[in-house]
């Protein structure tokens, strides 16, 4: 079977606000201009106020709250920078109120870097997910998880981490073909090992959905438990049937972490989900 494109499925336009693009089937939500221009010069500015770099070739991140824990795909008990004001006052526009995000990791792709197709960790953070993109659009792949995602969740992670990196230094602007984890630890590790030649192909097409700067993505349901989602490394898009050069574009991706007895994920795509994996192969402790 190959693997084919289609453009993203057909989102119903919230009658209430023009603004809110909902694909209800798969729980996933566009608000556009969900910040102001005005908010995205203070955030870009913010992020530069702490790292100046703007030309390298990799992504880079700044965690909020309680920092991502690379060991355990959760968030640290104890590394915790204080949560800035331009982030704080934008939650009470979420669209969810019951819950609020509590860990945040801004990030900085400068043009032509990416993140290859993950799975965000079940098990350590609530079910709703969300990116906030500014500076430029980028289009975002989206693709049902399937056997080959399920297999690479069960290897241990070191190989995982290393498997992506491997794809990714491999310079020929293509990401990593399909990968199920969450996808900070991707950038750290610097063991290579070689993909294994007989990966089946995907069984699902994948799709791209356009996200604009200012732009808020919801992920909740599917889209959030079952699907990959990631953004090719390349320096061009085709937007509009437009070849466009890519530009520097920030994200803070939001999250709202588990803890204690709260740990843990019932969601109906068990391939991909953490929780369900076994233990002796999400022990295998990094060296
Ligand atoms: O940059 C984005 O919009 C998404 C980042 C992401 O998927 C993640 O941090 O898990
Ligand atoms: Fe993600």
């Amino acid at each position: 079977m190959t693997l084919t494109k289609q453009s993203a499925p057909v989102p119903v336009t919230d009658p209430e606000n023009p603004k809110i693009q909902r694909w209800d089937d798969i729980g996933l939500v566009l608000i556009h201009d969900f910040i102001t221009e005005e908010e995205e010069a203070a955030m870009i500015a913010a992020f530069h106020d702490v790292d100046p770099r703007l030309d390298g070739k990799r992504r880079i991140s700044q965690h909020f709250g309680y920092h991502f824990d690379y060991t355990t795909f959760g968030a640290s008990e104890t590394s915790f920078t204080p949560v800035p004001s331009y982030i704080t006052n934008f939650l009470p526009r979420l669209p969810i109120q019951d819950y609020l995000p509590d860990q945040f990791t801004a990030q900085y792709y400068p043009p032509g870097a990416g993140i290859p197709p993950h799975v965000d960790t079940h098990s350590m953070f609530g079910e709703a997910l969300y990116s906030l993109s500014y500076g430029s659009a980028v289009p975002m792949v989206f693709r049902m998880s399937d056997a080959n995602d399920a297999r690479k969740m069960r290897l241990p992670r070191r190989s995982l981490q290393s498997v992506s990196e491997s794809k990714l230094e491999g310079g020929s602007g293509t990401d990593a073909k399909s990968t199920a984890t969450t996808p900070e630890s991707q950038s750290t590790s610097t063991t290579k090992v070689k993909s294994k030649p007989e990966e089946p192909v995907s069984e699902h097409p994948s799709w791209e959905l356009l996200l604009p700067p200012r732009s808020l993505l919801l992920m909740t349901g599917p889209s959030r438990y079952g699907y990959t989602h990631g953004i090719k490394s390349r320096k061009t898009d085709i937007i509009n049937g437009e070849m466009v050069h890519r530009q520097g574009r920030y994200s803070i991706t939001m999250r709202t972490i588990r803890r204690g007895d709260e740990i843990g994920c019932d969601c109906i795509f068990p391939g991909v989900c953490d929780a369900r994996i076994p233990a002796q192969s999400m022990d295998v402790q990094e060296k």
